[in-house]
């Protein structure tokens, strides 16, 4: 027990004492209260140190609480020590009390978002630097003469960089300053970012692109909350266009962040943003170090950091002074976080834009249908962009019907698309061939007793990933050698690849075009994001001719000679059960498609399709997206699905199916009657084994203006507690019904 705080202050209560509620980052819903020591000045929002059982944790000023209940008196303990950063404003903690309220998770994880994932905080800490003072070491070792040649110049180094460089121990170092050899010095911090220009190459815009940008300066100048749809054809210039709002905010000296759905797109990006700005933007996502992390996190809350490119964790930064959130590719599915706190990166980018009272830009060339239905109803405005710059043509998309001019067996490519692909290289153009598949094949199965490889932990096959020589499971991760006998007939040799991968792929590519430059891009084989970013550049510069790839390519890129796409099974994603399976693969195929043409405006996208006449490749293929848009929002208001409805899915697991599923019964047998509530299930997910565990799903179904949150939240509290390993997840507005 602490009984005295950190500056040694009494803590005995007296009538004086002030309490505050301190929101703690674990995984707890309540803020607890904290004593203030005497003499510390508190807020709320600012932050502070907090023994939280045996561990001090760096936590938030919540709210004051002026009737502390007396009988915690003599437990309370005292805050430690306030730390000398900004506060987390009303607007960030309002926000982190409606995500976690909406989404059911507890508001401390969601403020940990905040904290940067709750590593070390404070004022970036000062590295020591080594120089040579001129006075000779006691002795020579090879070792110290590395260390004296790399400081040779008689300029302070890093410390840590000078013994890396030299390639020697810290210990060689140390030796060195013992002796005298060397002095430590502080390295002096690096400047802050020059801010980014916003007149630095303002480019001339085309007469269709003059509407849209009037439109985004306006919007960012009257600076109040507003939804801007900038819905243009791929191509068409949305990043120019919405670079004009950015620009604007920063002549405000306001803050702006740009969401993107993954962070490989940021490498180009940020190129592309100081060719515009000058400078680069500050980055955030998963990957920086833990120095760039600590040190933009630093630089954005003390509002040097202006402009912000990141990933869907960008949201929860504590800005200085948020003037402008840009949600880049704002259908994609990858702004859905499906793990810990379940949250719509785009949904509650809107909802912080809507309390700090400032404008949101949604930009996209396939909107989500919610987004669209918001804009055909007014309640988003629409910037439109129905063009290409500089007068390119969309591509022209063409079916290649697969029941009738389909490849030979076990192959993939089908002549058609083969002869095509074969006329773009000669005449030295890229060819894309997109399949959404991983790896190189996803089933193997022995030819002799038909027995099919499968995950022992999870309900699904392994796939067989040549490059890695294994068999991998994509859900729980489990690999294997892959084996040359059949482990059931124990037959040799007997065992065969089913069905293609984009390893696969390029196998057929490379016998197809011998003399052809190929490159596998897929999320498995991406070692880094600068090897990824280095492969990216070797296809925008030409040294690729046929890219073979997964998801990843079909998203933002810009690649000038790029003119074909052959989509080698466009059918992939529609039978999978899932509500938004046409809107996905109408939206990944446009965008897959997009990248041809963009420079020479002669694009052409081949789907090779079983069903030519399923509504998706009629649309595609008469380039008719209001066609789509339109029996795609009929279809949703019939059956009352989002954006007409609302919907949640509560997952229980647990080691075993009996006891996992007489959680969920119980669950559902308890629903509150609602007339406007349906609760389906419990029935066995999609998936129904992931890495050992058993999985059920209830969907909850509800009519557009009810409160679901309020209703889950009724109901969980009065349902069955999950003990043991049984966990019980909450997903509202779910993306994802495997
Ligand atoms: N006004 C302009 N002046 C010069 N170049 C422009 C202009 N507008 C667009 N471009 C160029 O046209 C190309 C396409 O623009 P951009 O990438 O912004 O399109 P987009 O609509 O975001 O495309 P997508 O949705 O397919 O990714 C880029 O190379 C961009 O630099
Ligand atoms: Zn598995």
């Amino acid at each position: 027990m602490d009984h005295f705080s950190r500056n040694g202050t009494s803590s005995t209560p007296s009538s004086t004492t002030r309490v505050v509620d301190v929101l703690v980052p674990v995984a707890i819903d309540q803020a607890y209260s904290y004593r203030v020591p005497r003499g510390m000045e508190v807020a709320p929002g600012d932050l502070v140190t907090v023994p939280l059982g045996p561990r001090e944790v760096i936590a938030v000023v919540w709210a004051e609480n002026p009737a502390p209940d007396p009988r915690l008196h003599n437990r309370l303990k005292d805050i430690g020590e306030k730390l000398d950063l900004p506060p987390l404003k009303d607007e960030l903690r309002t926000l982190v009390d409606w995500v976690a309220n909406y989404t059911l998770s507890a508001r401390g994880m969601v403020m940990r978002m905040s904290l940067r994932m709750g590593e070390q905080l404070g004022p970036e800490r000062v590295r020591p630097g080594v120089r040579l003072t001129g006075a000779p070491p006691q002795r020579m070792t090879p070792a110290r003469q590395r260390l004296i040649a790399v400081l040779s110049d008689g300029l302070l180094h890093g410390k840590s960089d000078a013994a890396k460089e030299a390639g020697v121990s810290a210990g060689v170092v140390d030796g060195l300053v013992d002796e005298r050899t060397l002095t430590v010095e502080p390295m002096p911090r690096p400047p802050p970012p020059p801010p980014p220009d916003p007149d630095f190459a303002v480019p001339d815009f085309s007469r269709s692109q003059r509407t849209a940008v009037d439109a985004m300066r306006a919007l960012a100048s009257n600076g109040t909350f507003h939804v801007a749809l900038l819905d243009g054809v791929t191509g068409s210039g949305k990043t120019e266009v919405y670079f004009e709002a950015v620009a604007e905010t920063i002549r405000r000296g306001k803050q702006a962040l740009i969401l993107m759905p993954e962070i490989v797109l940021t490498g180009q990006f940020r190129d592309r943003f100081a060719a515009r700005f000058g400078e680069r933007p500050l980055e955030w996502h998963s990957e920086l170090t833990p120095r760039t992390r600590a040190r933009n996190w630093a630089a954005i809350a003390a509002g040097e950091g202006q402009v912000v490119v990141g990933a869907r964790s960008a949201l929860f930064l504590p800005y200085a002074d948020l003037g402008l959130i840009i949600v880049d590719e704002e259908h994609d599915q990858a702004y859905k976080q499906d793990e810990g706190t379940h949250y719509h990166a785009r949904d509650m980018a809107v909802v912080r834009a809507h309390i700090a009272k400032i404008p949101i830009v949604l930009a996209s060339a396939t909107p989500s249908v919610e987004s669209e239905v918001n804009a055909r109803k007014g309640r988003y405005q629409r910037v439109a962009l129905t063009s290409r710059f500089g007068g390119q043509h969309m591509p022209q998309i063409e079916v290649i019907d697969l029941r009738r001019e389909g490849p030979p067996r076990g192959r993939f490519i089908s002549p058609r698309l083969a002869g095509e692909v074969r006329a773009a290289i000669e005449r030295r153009e890229q060819a894309l061939l997109f399949l959404n598949r991983r790896g190189y094949a996803p089933l193997t199965l022995c030819r002799a007793c038909g027995h099919r490889f499968a995950c022992t932990i999870c309900d699904a096959w392994l796939v067989d990933h040549r490059f890695r020589q294994r068999l991998v499971c994509h859900h729980c991760g489990f690999s294997m050698p892959r084996p040359h006998q059949c482990p059931h007939c124990a037959a040799e040799e007997t065992l065969v690849a089913v069905g293609p991968g984009v390893e696969r792929l390029q196998e057929e590519a490379a016998a197809l075009f011998p003399d052809a430059r190929t490159l596998v891009l897929s999320s498995d084989l991406v070692t880094s994001i600068e090897t990824m970013r280095s492969e990216l550049n070797d296809i925008a510069e030409g040294r690729v001719d046929i890219i073979i790839g997964t998801q990843l390519v079909a998203k933002g890129h810009h690649f000038p000679r790029l003119n074909l796409v052959g989509v080698i099974d466009a059918d992939l994603g529609l039978g999978n059960g899932d509500p938004r399976a046409a809107e996905r693969t109408f939206q990944l195929l446009n965008q897959v498609i997009g990248r041809t043409g963009r420079e020479q405006g002669h694009g052409v996208g081949y789907l090779q399709t079983h069903q030519p006449e399923h509504p998706v490749m009629r649309a595609l293929v008469a380039s008719d997206r209001e066609a789509f848009y339109a029996s795609e929002i009929e279809a949703r208001e019939r059956s009352g699905y989002p954006p007409f409805g609302r919907l949640a899915s509560l997952i229980i697991s647990a080691g075993d199916r009996p006891t996992a599923e007489s959680f969920a019964r119980r669950l559902a047998a308890i629903a509150p009657i609602d007339e406007r509530i349906q609760v389906l299930g419990p029935a066995e997910a999609p998936l129904a084994v992931i890495k050992g565990r058993y999985r059920f799903r209830l969907l909850v179904k509800s009519a557009r203006g009810v409160d679901l949150s309020g209703y889950l939240r009724e109901w969980l509290a009065a349902g069955p507690k999950t003990k043991g390993n049984l966990k019980l997840e909450i997903d509202v507005d779910p993306q994802s019904f495997l």
